[in-house]
């Protein structure tokens, strides 16, 4: 294995969190890593790959290796996909674009959220159909910006549309409420600027504790709006004025009947539509049973529902349940090349990173994500080495077992 042009600086991702915390105000840097309430589900995603330890073979030749994987009909380098995360220029002025040519040069499969700081245009324009883009999609209840924005990804060519689904409201997540959160005036939600061109007097603070949809620009016919999303027996009033994350991305009316339907019809037949925060078999099969294209499990990354399982806990139950019908992917606490390792020996085909690509992008911009990209990648392949696999898809069951809290060893 190569061991040249390392940056001494950073070279593991625990490295790399350290260089990009002082490199981000406090605003951004609350934003970013914070998980939901105590945030225990955010570091259990992080822990629970410290209950599987690795079998590895030996005397197998592991002289070649292939670490690549076919995505969305493009061959990724390694199985391993930059997740959609919000508003990337605040960690660097070159934000989602440094993010997609970093994804470009490393032959890496990027999300990008509906509520990014760069157009999908302008991203898709960089990638110039070099890597397959999905686009993250905040369904709105108000369906016309949604729809646009449907035929807009379509049109750039993107390949696949991740519905994020474990968003009815924002997670509560206590800095962002103290900070006040905002998005700062030079910067704006892109994929709908010209929808906001008349109204836009930017984002307005997190100051509260309500349900997201009862914040600002929502009013609802309701008697006591703290209970916003609920209509008692009254009208609902969609959201007005500018799109905020505040206002919009949040949408408790979010159901598999009325909405994965109308979705799949809006995007066929030239995107998938996938669903993106799966955590049990029981949605898993109602995933198959409405046709989506595949899943992610996720708990976004510990910033909605504080005291879920963490996503490699939930993994097994949804692999067995789907029964390799669609493909499955996974994301949440993902920091280790020994981790992706370990995600697909439990079923996973593919996994997303989200934090370290923004903590990438905050140390160097497009340099910092692709180093991140270059370290996750590179101890995937010692890893696959040492374990005695040249193939990505040998990863399996045996390679791994499971060690309890006292320490006994269990086969999987
Ligand atoms: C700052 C931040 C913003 C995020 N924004 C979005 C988003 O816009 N849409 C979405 O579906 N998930 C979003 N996520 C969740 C990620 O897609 C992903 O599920 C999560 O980050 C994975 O966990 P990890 O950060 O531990 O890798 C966001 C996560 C973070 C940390
Ligand atoms: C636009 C936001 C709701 C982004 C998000 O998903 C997050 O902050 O976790």
């Amino acid at each position: 294995m190569a061991q040249g042009n390392h940056d001494l600086n950073c070279l593991s991702i625990d490295d790399l969190e350290k260089l990009a915390y002082t490199r981000m105000d406090k605003m951004t840097r609350d934003y970013y890593n914070e998980g939901a309430d105590s945030g225990s589900t955010l570091l259990e995603n992080i822990k629970a790959y410290e209950k599987y330890r690795i079998r590895p073979r030996v005397l197998r030749d592991v002289s070649v290796i292939d670490t690549s994987i076919n995505v969305f009909g493009h061959k990724n380098a390694v199985p391993i996909g930059v997740a959609p995360t919000a508003m990337q220029r605040l960690a660097h002025s070159d934000g989602e674009l440094a993010t997609a040519r970093a994804c470009k040069n490393k032959d890496i499969a990027m999300g990008l959220s509906s509520f990014a700081t760069t157009s999908l245009e302008d991203v898709a324009k960089e990638c110039e159909g070099a890597i397959p883009n999905v686009l993250q999609l905040y369904l709105f209840e108000e369906r016309a910006h949604s729809k646009k924005l449907i035929a807009r990804a379509k049109k750039a060519g993107f390949k696949a549309v991740f519905l994020t689904v474990d968003t009815p409201y924002l997670g509560r997540r206590n800095a962002e409420i103290k900070n006040q959160f905002k998005l700062p005036g030079h910067l704006k939600i892109s994929n709908f600027a010209e929808d906001d061109a008349e109204q836009n007097d930017g984002d307005n603070p997190r100051t509260d504790n309500l349900p997201i949809s009862a914040n600002q620009g929502t009013k609802l016919k309701t008697k006591n709006p703290s209970v916003a999303g609920r209509t008692e027996g009254t009208e609902r009033v969609l959201p007005t004025g500018p799109i905020t994350f505040h206002t919009h991305a949040a949408n408790p009316t979010l159901s598999w009947e009325k909405d994965i339907e109308w979705l799949k019809q809006e995007c066929c037949p030239e995107m998938e539509v996938w669903v993106k925060g799966i955590a049990t078999a029981e949605d898993a099969i109602l995933a198959l049973h409405h046709q989506v294209r595949g899943i992610v499990v996720s708990n976004h990354g510990g910033r909605q529902l504080n005291g879920a399982l963490a996503t490699l806990d939930a993994l097994p139950e949804v692999v067995d349940a789907i029964q390799g019908k669609i493909p499955v992917h996974v994301d949440g606490g993902i920091r280790h090349g020994t981790d992706v390792f370990k995600a697909l020996a439990l079923g996973a085909d593919f996994v997303w990173v989200g934090r370290p690509a923004l903590w990438g992008l905050a140390y160097k911009g497009q340099e910092g994500v692709e180093l991140m990209l270059r370290l996750l990648s590179e101890e995937f392949r010692l890893c696959m080495a040492l374990a005695g696999v040249t193939r990505v898809q040998e990863i399996a069951k045996e390679y791994l077992v499971k060690v309890d809290k006292s320490g006994f060893v269990s086969k999987l």
